[in-house]
C-alpha cells in the first residue's frame, strides 16, 4: 500500500507535500518521492528510505512550484529498487508526473500493447510506469490541453487498465490531475483550504494528511472520477468511468489506514471499535463462561479493537507488549527474513502482566503469522498461564493483488488449513477469528449496513474478474522466494 498526496496551491507547496508524506509513512516505508511543477520545468526527487532519509535542505530546495505530488512506496510490482520509486515521469505529450496507489492486474498485456500499438517506451518493471504511459498515450489522442482533455485520456485509463488505482498526477500547462479506480477500491480523499493568497486543493490517500496541512475534507474522490484543477486553483470534477460495483478495500480499515483518517465517510478508529464490539460478542458467545483475566493488544493497529473486547467481556484491558518506536511497520517489510526478525526487535513483554495470567492477545489479523507465533511463545516465556489469541479480521486465505503485497496463497498461515490446525502452528490455546459478516457489518457500521467492501483476500471474490493463469504468474513473480532470488548479486 503506497500513501499518495497531490497539492494545487497559491505558494510553494514542496514542504507541504514533505509534511503529508510524514503522516502517511505507515503506508509505505521503502521509498520516497516528490515531483513540484514550476513555470515549464518539472522537479522530482525520490529514493529509497523513509521520507525523513530522502530528502535534505538542498533537495527541498530545489522542489520549487505551487503544484506538487509525492509518494512513499510499499511495492507490489517490480523490485524496491530506486528506479522504481515515485512519481515517474514522461516528458510527452507536455511533462507528465505521476504517483499511484494500487497494483493494476493486466500489467504484461497493457505493457506489450504500449509498447507495440503506442510506440512507448516503459523502462521498469513497474505498473505503475505502465499506467503513466496509458495516461501519456491517452492524453496525447485529445486535441487542446484543457479540463475536458485530462478527463478523457482518464477515462481512457479507466478503458484500458483493470485493477485498484488511486493515482496523483500533474501535467505542465495544466495542473494537478488526481482520479480513482471504478470500483474505488483504494482510497482518495479531496480537501480545500482558502487562505489570503486563494483557493488551494489537496488530495490524499488518507484525510489525516489533509487535517495537518490545514485542508477540510470535502469529500471522497468517486470510483471512476477524474478531478482537475488548475493553476487559477479551479476545479473540474467527472465521473468518467462505466458503473462499476463499488467496492473500497475492506483492509484500509483492518490494518493499513491510520484511525484518526476518514475512509468513504467512515471513521477507522469507530470501525475498528465495532471489529472489537463484535469479536467481544463472538467471544461470550462461545465462552460464556471464559476464564480470561486480561485483555493484551498486539500493537500498534489491533488496540482499538482491543480495548472493546475488554470492554464487552467485562475484563481488565492491559499493554503488555512495548513497541520500539524506532521499529517500522513490519507487515509491509519486503523479506519475510527481516519481518521474522524485526518482531522480536520491535515488541517486548512487561512480565508481571502476564506472570499466572490467562491472556487474550489480541490482533488486527493474522497474516503470515510471523507476529502471532512469536508473541504466543513471547507471552509464554513471561509466564502466562493460558494464552488465546484473537483476530479481528477473518482468516485471510487468498492473495491480495489490488495494492496490498500479499500475492502466493502459500505464504499465508491461513491458506488451506483449519482454524483448528492454525491454533495448533501458531502455538495458543485458543484461537477465534472474526466472521467475515460481522466484519463487514462493523465497518459499514449502523447508518449504510449493507455497503460493499472489496474483501477479497477473505472471500476469494474479486470484484474485477481474474484472467486465467494470473496467480500463477504474479506467485512465480513475487513470491517471497522469487523476491530473494531477485536481490541475490
Ligand atoms: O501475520 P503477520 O504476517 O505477522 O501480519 C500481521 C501483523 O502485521 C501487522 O503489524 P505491523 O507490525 O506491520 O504494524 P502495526 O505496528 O501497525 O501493528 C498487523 O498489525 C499484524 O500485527
Ligand atoms: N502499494 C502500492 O500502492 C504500490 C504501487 C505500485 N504498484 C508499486 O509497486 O510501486
Ligand atoms: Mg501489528
Amino acid at each position: 500500500m503506497c500513501g499518495i498526496i497531490g497539492i494545487a496551491g497559491a505558494t510553494d507547496v514542496a514542504a507541504a507535500l514533505y509534511d503529508g508524506l510524514t503522516v502517511l509513512q505507515h503506508r509505505g516505508q521503502d521509498a520516497a518521492g516528490i515531483a513540484t511543477m514550476d513555470g515549464n520545468r518539472v522537479h522530482l526527487h525520490k529514493g529509497n528510505g523513509l521520507v525523513k532519509e530522502v530528502f535534505d535542505e538542498r533537495a527541498m530546495a530545489l522542489l520549487t512550484g505551487r503544484v506538487g505530488i509525492g509518494h512513499c512506496r510499499y511495492p507490489t510490482a517490480g523490485s524496491e529498487g530506486s528506479d522504481e520509486a515515485q512519481p515517474f515521469y514522461v516528458n510527452s505529450p507536455y511533462g507528465i508526473a505521476l504517483a499511484h496507489n494500487g497494483n493494476l492486474i493486466n500489467t504484461d498485456a497493457l505493457r506489450r500493447l504500449v509498447f507495440e500499438e503506442d510506440k512507448r517506451n516503459v523502462n521498469t518493471e513497474s505498473d505503475s510506469e505502465v499506467l503513466l504511459n496509458v495516461f501519456a498515450h491517452e492524453l496525447a489522442q485529445q486535441g487542446a490541453l484543457t479540463p475536458q482533455a485530462a478527463v478523457a485520456a482518464v477515462a481512457g485509463v479507466h478503458r484500458r487498465c483493470t485493477g485498484g488505482y488511486a493515482v496523483v498526477s500533474m501535467v505542465l500547462g495544466l495542473g494537478l490531475v488526481a482520479f480513482r479506480d471504478p470500483h474505488g477500491i483504494r482510497p482518495l480523499v479531496l480537501g480545500k483550504r482558502v487562505g489570503p493568497n486563494g483557493t488551494e486543493y489537496a488530495v490524499a490517500s488518507e484525510s489525516v494528511a489533509l487535517d495537518i496541512l490545514g485542508f477540510v475534507r470535502e469529500r471522497d474522490v468517486q470510483p471512476g472520477e477524474a478531478v482537475v484543477i488548475n493553476f487559477r486553483g479551479e476545479l473540474h470534477a467527472e465521473v468518467c468511468a462505466a458503473p462499476r460495483p463499488h467496492a473500497p478495500c475492506i483492509f484500509e480499515y483492518v490494518y493499513f489506514a491510520r484511525p484518526d483518517s476518514m475512509i468513504e465517510n467512515i471513521s477507522v478508529h469507530k470501525a475498528r471499535m465495532r471489529m472489537g464490539v463484535t469479536l467481544g460478542q463472538k467471544i461470550l458467545r462461545l465462552r460464556p463462561d471464559h476464564d480470561i483475566d486480561t485483555v493484551i493488544p498486539i500493537p500498534d493497529t489491533s488496540r482499538d479493537a482491543a480495548l472493546e473486547i475488554a470492554n464487552v467481556l467485562g475484563v481488565k484491558y492491559r499493554e503488555g507488549f512495548i513497541k520500539n518506536r524506532y521499529v517500522g511497520r513490519t507487515f509491509i517489510m519486503p523479506g519475510q527474513g527481516e519481518r521474522v526478525k524485526s518482531v522480536r526487535r520491535k515488541l517486548n513483554p512487561i512480565p508481571l502482566e502476564f506472570k499466572d495470567r490467562v491472556v487474550l492477545l489480541v490482533d488486527d489479523s493474522i497474516v503470515r503469522g510471523t507476529t502471532s507465533q512469536q508473541i504466543v511463545q513471547m507471552a509464554r516465556d513471561a509466564g502466562a498461564k493460558k494464552v488465546y489469541l484473537a483476530s479481528a479480521a477473518p482468516p485471510v486465505r487468498h492473495p491480495n493483488i489490488y495494492g496490498i503485497d500479499m500475492p502466493s496463497a502459500d505464504e499465508l498461515v491461513a491458506h488451506g488449513r483449519t482454524e483448528q490446525e492454525i491454533e495448533t502452528l501458531l502455538g495458543c490455546d485458543w484461537l477465534i477469528y472474526q466472521d467475515l459478516a460481522d466484519l463487514e457489518a462493523a465497518v459499514a457500521g449502523p447508518k449504510f449496513p449493507n455497503r460493499p467492501f472489496d474483501s477479497s483476500c477473505f472471500s476469494g471474490e474479486y470484484v474485477t474478474g481474474i484472467e486465467p493463469g494470473y496467480f500463477e504468474r504474479i506467485q512465480q513473480l513475487r513470491s517471497d522466494d522469487a523476491k530473494r532470488k531477485r536481490r541475490a548479486p
